[in-house]
């Protein structure tokens, strides 16, 4: 997979060396390009932003530096034509769904903004020709998009094969479609079995496989309706069997 990411802070995306999608760049499964906005904005001060048309709050980015610099990359790209993804407070929600979906696209063009936003007939230039994806990654309010395009490359990127280790797979993910699908994941344990006076849960000591995937789908339950109950409304009520209504 071919990554782009156009922001006047690439920077920001120094994180992306390291750890498990550092080490997905080194073994040439992710392919990440950053770009400097203003290398395409060509007055002296470099200018990105302007005043919004009808008043308002704060700044708008300008179309130009961004038309240019989206035209420059599509041009450099592998071909065919990137999935756009627009970081931004009034996107549809990021959910591990859209990043399932985003890792079988083969190029993605990742378009940070700051200010207020980009001119909005950026997007509508480039929509009319390819997908472009407005995306909030919460309901809280960010000073910009790298964040948020971190972590959308986090989820996806973990998502690709040969990225996670066979110890563990995506498919057991909390939201991924299957048995445990929305629900959170229940406590995890390791060695020492007691410390500071606390043993570990029994039955994970049993060897009894059976018995601990129960306990372990149990708490499951337990912690999703304490912290999401709204999840548990969206469980097929044919996956629930006795022992699960009485938890
Ligand atoms: N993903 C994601 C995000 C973002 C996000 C993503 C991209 C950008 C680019 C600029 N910003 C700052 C910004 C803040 C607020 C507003 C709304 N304004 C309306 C008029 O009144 C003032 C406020 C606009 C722009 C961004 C924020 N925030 N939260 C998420 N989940």
């Amino acid at each position: 997979m071919r990554i782009d990411v156009i922001s006047i802070f690439p920077e920001y995306f120094a994180p992306l060396d390291v750890s498990l999608i550092g080490k997905a760049r080194e073994r040439g499964i992710l392919d990440v390009h950053l770009h400097q906005l203003r290398d395409w904005a060509h007055d002296v001060h470099r200018t990105v932003d302007d005043t919004p048309y009808g008043g308002g709050p704060g700044m708008v980015m300008k179309p130009e530096p961004w038309g240019e610099a989206i035209d420059t990359v599509l041009a450099a790209g592998p071909g065919a034509q990137p999935r756009i993804i627009v970081p931004t407070p009034s996107g549809v929600p990021f959910t591990q769904k859209l990043a399932m979906e985003y890792a079988r696209e083969p190029w993605l063009l990742f378009t940070p903004a700051r200010y207020e936003g980009i001119d909005s007939r950026v997007m509508a230039e480039y929509g009319s020709r390819m997908r472009v994806d407005e995306v909030s990654i919460g309901d809280y309010v960010l000073a910009g998009g790298e964040v948020a395009v971190l972590v959308m490359v986090e989820a996806v990127g973990r998502l690709l094969p040969g990225v996670l280790g066979n110890a563990h797979s995506a498919v057991d993910d909390s939201f991924a479609p299957g048995a445990m699908e929305n629900l959170l994941e229940g406590p995890v344990h390791t060695k020492p079995p007691e410390w500071r006076g606390r043993e570990v849960p029994e039955i994970l000591l049993s060897g009894h496989h059976g018995k601990i995937a129960r306990w372990r789908r149990d708490e499951a339950l337990r912690r999703t309706a304490k912290n999401r109950p709204e999840l548990l409304s969206t469980l097929d009520p044919e996956s629930l069997d006795k022992h699960d209504r009485q938890v």
